[in-house]
C-alpha cells in the first residue's frame, strides 16, 4: 500500500498500491528507470521503503526473514564461479544458503542445460548463464519466484527459452513475477500485468484486460466472385463488416469468442461452396497500447 522509495530527491517508486494474485505469472513492465528493480528489491527486503507497506506471502516486507525462505529470485547478474561446473555452482549455492535438498538434475533439465551441467560456467554463453541464474532462483522449490529482466541481452531464441521456463515454473505451481522493459516479451506468458512509469503505477490488472478486446477477423475467398455471398453470411452474425476489395474485415470486438466466429464463418462459407484462402484474427497490439500509455 502506497509503497514509496526515494533516493535523495529522486523518487524511484511513487506510492505504488498493488495486489499480485497468487498462482499467476505477473509481468512488471516499464521503460528504463521506471522503478521495476527498486520495487522488486523492496519486495525482497533488499531495499527499505521510504514509506508505505507491502506484504509478501502474507508477511510484511519489514520482516523478510519470515518469507524469504519461500522466495527465489534473480536480480542483477548472478555471480557464479567461472572455473566450476554449473551443477557444482548450484550445489555450492544451495549449501551456502541452506536450501533444502533439491533435485539438481531435474533443475538443470528444466532450464535446458542438460548435457552442459558439468561444463565450467566460464564456458557458458550469456543465455546459458542466465538460465543457470534462473536455476539458482529455483533452488529449494520456492513458492514465489522473482526474475528481474531475465531476458536482458538475450537473442530471440534465448528469450523464447526463458518464456518456456517461466511457463513451466508456473505450471508446477509457483507464483512468478518477471520484469522487462518490453511488453512484447512478457505478453505471451503473463496473466497479470503491472505497468510502471517514473515510479508511478499506470496499469494493474489481468493481461487480457489491458486492451479490452478489439479483435478483427479477416476473411478472403479464394475466388473473388464469392465476396458478396461471404459478406451476406458475415452480416448475418450481426457484426460490422467492411469489404476492403480483396476480402472482408469483420469487427469481432463485441463477440464472445472471435475463434468461434471464425469457425462458424468458415463452416457456413464452405456450406455455400466458398473456399477461404485466408482467415485470421488480428488481436489488438499490446505493444502499441503500452507505448501510447507510457508516452502519455
Ligand atoms: N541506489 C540508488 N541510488 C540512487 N538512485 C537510484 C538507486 N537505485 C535506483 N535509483 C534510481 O531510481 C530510478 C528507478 O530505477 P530502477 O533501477 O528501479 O528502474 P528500472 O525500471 O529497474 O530500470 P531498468 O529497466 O533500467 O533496469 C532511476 O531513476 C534510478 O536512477
Amino acid at each position: 500500500m502506497g509503497l514509496t522509495k526515494r533516493f535523495r530527491s529522486r523518487t524511484a517508486v511513487d506510492g505504488a498500491t498493488l495486489s499480485i494474485p497468487a498462482g499467476t505469472v505477473t509481468g512488471l513492465v516499464g521503460p528504463n528507470g521506471a522503478g521495476k528493480t527498486t520495487l522488486l528489491a523492496m519486495l525482497l527486503g533488499l531495499v527499505r521503503p521510504t514509506s508505505g507497506t507491502a506484504s509478501v506471502l502474507g508477511e510484511p516486507v519489514s520482516r523478510p526473514a519470515r518469507y524469504l525462505p519461500k522466495v527465489g529470485s534473480l536480480i542483477e547478474t548472478p555471480a557464479f564461479h567461472p572455473a566450476v561446473g554449473g551443477r557444482d555452482n548450484l550445489r555450492a549455492l544451495a549449501a551456502l544458503t541452506g536450501q533444502p535438498p533439491t533435485d539438481l538434475d531435474d533443475l538443470i533439465d528444466l532450464v535446458g542445460l542438460a548435457g552442459r551441467g558439468n561444463d565450467p560456467v566460464g564456458s557458458y554463453s550469456l543465455g546459458m548463464k542466465q538460465r543457470l541464474g534462473i536455476a539458482a532462483a529455483l533452488l529449494g522449490d520456492p513458492e514465489l519466484v522473482i526474475l528481474d529482466e531475465p531476458t536482458n541481452g538475450l537473442d530471440p531464441v534465448g528469450m523464447a527459452d526463458v518464456r518456456d521456463i517461466v511457463t513451466t515454473i508456473a505450471a508446477r505451481g509457483a507464483t512468478v513475477i518477471v520484469s522487462s522493459h518490453l511488453l512484447s516479451e512478457l505478453e505471451q506468458m503473463c496473466d497479470w500485468l503491472v505497468i510502471l512509469r517514473l515510479g508511478g503505477l499506470l496499469y494493474e490488472g489481468p493481461a487480457s484486460g489491458f486492451t479490452d478486446g478489439g479483435a478483427v477477423l479477416r476473411a478472403v475467398p479464394a475466388d473473388p466472385a464469392g465476396i458478396a455471398e461471404l459478406s451476406r453470411i458475415a452480416v448475418g452474425f450481426g457484426l460490422p463488416v467492411t469489404d476492403d476489395g480483396d476480402g472482408l474485415r469483420i469487427d469481432v470486438a463485441g463477440a464472445e469468442d472471435p475463434c468461434q466466429v471464425a469457425a462458424t464463418l468458415n463452416e457456413r462459407a464452405h456450406g455455400h461452396g466458398i473456399i477461404l484462402r485466408e482467415l485470421h484474427i488480428r488481436r489488438p497490439d499490446l505493444q502499441s497500447r503500452y507505448l501510447e500509455l507510457v508516452a502519455s
